[in-house]
């Protein structure tokens, strides 16, 4: 199964008067067994593309573009089709605050056994043998089943969601934050399912975090984004190796080195976040830029591959 982003532009309506421009235009491709790592500050629209996928925005945003699995495209499907047949069965989230996505008035093992018989014909036992797989593997003891939402830690929730979004086996995972809530012993479990589960597997994982680190451990590919534009994309060794946009430099260079157990100095992007209500005409980190030229100020450059990655940047695109 593979993944194509055409042209995705999500505008949030706040009223008559104003318009979060949150994604502008932006296109990408994803084939099994890819493991992509977004990464960008706060308001990037790093959310706003997992939510996009799948079909979960508010109705106040306004989605153009397509976004296409194996050619059906998920924005033109009906709703309802949609979570019948793409929503966990295709594709799952672990979505960003996801202690909040289970129902608080229904117990755990009542909600998963659902989950997997609203797709397949499998008998409670059955299902509940394959929720507590997974449920050891992410160390959640047999009890939790029996428990509500509430009566759980942000920890223990957070590990349920976890386990839905894996439960039958979709082919693409986005995973939103999804250690966020965790100690670093459950992160690694995790982690580790992910991989187990998903990237070992052959299937696709979008993985938004801002925990470098993680992305580097998992991924194959890294997209950076910055004011709901990608500003460079592809193989994440090369990435890390050589970042060519300056908005990666500045970005790679602010993660800590912890590499013989010191870190070194953090450094920042200087300057702040664009405004977003404002339609962006060229690139959105020019005011922040320190390669900007003019022609950054008024038209967003087209993309230039050179070697396993794609650059959006007029000086990178110049030399
Ligand atoms: N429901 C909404 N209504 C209006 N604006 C929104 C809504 N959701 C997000 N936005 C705006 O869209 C832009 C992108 O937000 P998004 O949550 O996608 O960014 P993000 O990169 O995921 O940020 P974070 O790292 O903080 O999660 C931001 O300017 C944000 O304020």
């Amino acid at each position: 199964m593979s993944l194509n982003v055409r042209n995705l532009e999500v505008t949030y309506v706040l009223n008559k008067f104003t318009n979060v421009y949150a994604i502008n235009n932006i296109s990408f491709d994803l084939e099994p067994g890819d493991v992509i790592g977004i990464i960008g500050e706060t308001g990037s629209g790093k959310t706003t593309i997992a939510n996009a996928i799948m079909r979960a925005l508010p109705e106040s945003a306004i989605v153009n573009g397509s976004i296409l699995l194996d050619n059906l495209d998920l924005l033109k499907m009906n709703y309802k089709e949609f979570r019948k047949k793409i929503a966990w069965e295709k594709i799952s989230i672990i979505p960003q605050y996801s202690m909040n996505s289970l129902n608080p008035i229904k117990r755990v093992g009542v909600q998963l056994v659902r989950i997997l018989q609203e797709h397949e014909d499998i008998s409670n036992e059955d299902a509940i043998n394959k929720i507590l797989d997974l449920f050891k593997q992410v160390n959640l003891s047999e009890d939790i089943l029996f428990k509500y939402p509430d009566e759980l830690s942000g920890g223990q929730k957070q590990r349920v969601v976890i386990v839905s979004a894996l439960l039958l086996n979709p082919e693409l995972v986005i995973a939103d934050e999804p250690t966020t809530a965790l100690d670093v012993i459950n992160q690694a479990r995790v982690i580790n399912l992910l991989k187990e589960k998903v990237i070992n597997q052959n299937r696709i994982v979008i993985y938004i975090t801002h925990d470098i680190a993680v992305v580097a451990g998992l991924a194959n590919k890294i997209m950076t984004l910055y004011g709901g534009k990608i500003m460079e994309i592809g193989d994440i060794k090369e990435i890390f190796k050589e970042p060519l946009n300056p908005y990666t430099k500045g970005l790679l260079a602010s993660v800590p080195d912890i590499e013989n157990g010191k870190p070194k100095a953090i450094s920042y992007i200087p300057g702040d976040p664009i405004n977003q209500t404002i339609k962006p005409k060229g690139c959105p980190f020019y005011s922040r830029c320190s390669l900007a030229m003019d022609v950054c100020k008024e038209s967003f450059p087209e993309g230039v591959k050179i070697g396993n990655r794609i650059v959006y940047c007029h000086a990178v695109s110049k030399k």
